[in-house]
């Protein structure tokens, strides 16, 4: 039987899934490039039956592509995050969407922790040090400051959050958070974090805040220069959910009035930040290229659980992951 048609990137731009996973996809279905679709969608539109797209940096579902595929029945992100789908949209064409929740937590739970511990040990600088050093001497001007024994604020506990506090247990950490809902059982019992009742008590209370929360009208540019205003002068922001969750002008403001001690960003507006954007000046701040699910093993199950939503969809089986409007 003749496998059936998905539309993916792995060749590059717009940055898709990567090559390495085409044999886990091409078990089950042919994939076609998009670079080879929009040269010759009247050869493909019909038989394509998936979109598989990796993140906010895939392909563009808008409703030009949706018109453009009459047989389409699902679009399957990578990701966790949707803020980058039209879901209403695409469900009126009768498309059904699909994310990767569970998935993603550990790798992405890690990314967070990796960025609080480099930036409050001040890891880029010292190896800069070592690498460029014009003298022996290390200066006092460098040190570091601890995260064990630190207060982590969280805002958002979702499974991502969730994931954080229990690595931050092992910091010893007194772990803060504020979210839309209390979770008395699994947060606080779980991992002893403490419900603030307003981010500003999180704000003003925390050594390090870290923004866990999806990207939506009531989150966008939620840390903002009130909010930088309320933290304290020592305080890290650490970011790993999307940039636009904080106002990065209000960013770079509160770092040159030294409001806050420092920040690290898995995520930006724009991404990549152009080269000369001031928050790549500062030596304070630490910028990845959004990769907080960048590893071989957890690249490896969002895709084996794309294939399992993707085929789901096209074969009517159960629907694992699907978001609805
Ligand atoms: O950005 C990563 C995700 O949405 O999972």
């Amino acid at each position: 039987m003749e496998k059936p048609c998905i539309l993916a990137n792995t060749l590059g731009a717009p940055r898709g899934i990567y090559k390495c996973f085409e044999p886990c996809i091409e078990k089950h279905f042919t994939i076609i490039q998009y670079e080879r679709f929009v040269q010759r969608k009247e050869d493909f539109a019909n038989k394509i039956q998936a979109v598989f797209l990796w993140g906010p940096r895939g392909i563009i579902v808008d409703q030009n592509l949706l018109e453009s595929l009459p047989n389409l029945k699902a679009v399957v992100n990578g990701g966790v995050g949707v803020d980058h789908l039209d879901i209403p949209l695409i469900n009126s064409f009768g498309v059904k969407v699909y994310n990767n929740p569970g998935v993603v937590d550990n790798a992405t739970a890690d990314i967070g922790m990796s960025l609080m511990l480099a930036s409050a040990r001040r890891i880029v600088e010292g190896h800069n040090f070592s690498k460029f050093h014009e003298s022996d001497y290390y200066p006092e001007s460098s040190l570091g400051t601890d995260v064990s024994r630190a207060t982590l604020g969280i805002i958002g506990m979702g499974r991502i959050g969730y994931k954080i506090a229990k690595r931050a247990q092992g910091f010893e950490m007194k772990i803060l958070y504020y979210n839309r809902n209390r979770r008395p059982e699994s947060e606080e019992r779980a991992v002893g974090a403490t419900y603030c009742a307003s981010l500003k008590e999180l704000l003003q209370r925390s050594d390090f805040v870290m923004v866990v929360v999806n990207l939506s009208p009531e989150t966008h540019k939620l840390i903002g220069a009130k909010e930088f205003a309320m933290m304290k002068p020592n305080s890290t922001l650490i970011n790993i959910c999307r940039g636009l969750v904080v106002d990065q002008d209000a960013l770079v403001d509160a770092l040159q009035k030294k409001m806050i001690r420092a920040a690290a960003l898995d995520v930006t507006y724009p991404e990549p930040l152009p080269r000369d954007h001031p928050l790549l000046s500062f030596p304070n701040v630490i910028v990845l290229p959004h990769v907080g699910t960048h590893t071989v093993e957890t690249s490896q199950m969002m895709v084996e659980r794309m294939v399992t939503n993707a085929l789901a969809a096209i074969t009517g089986g159960q629907l694992p992951d699907e978001i609805k409007a």
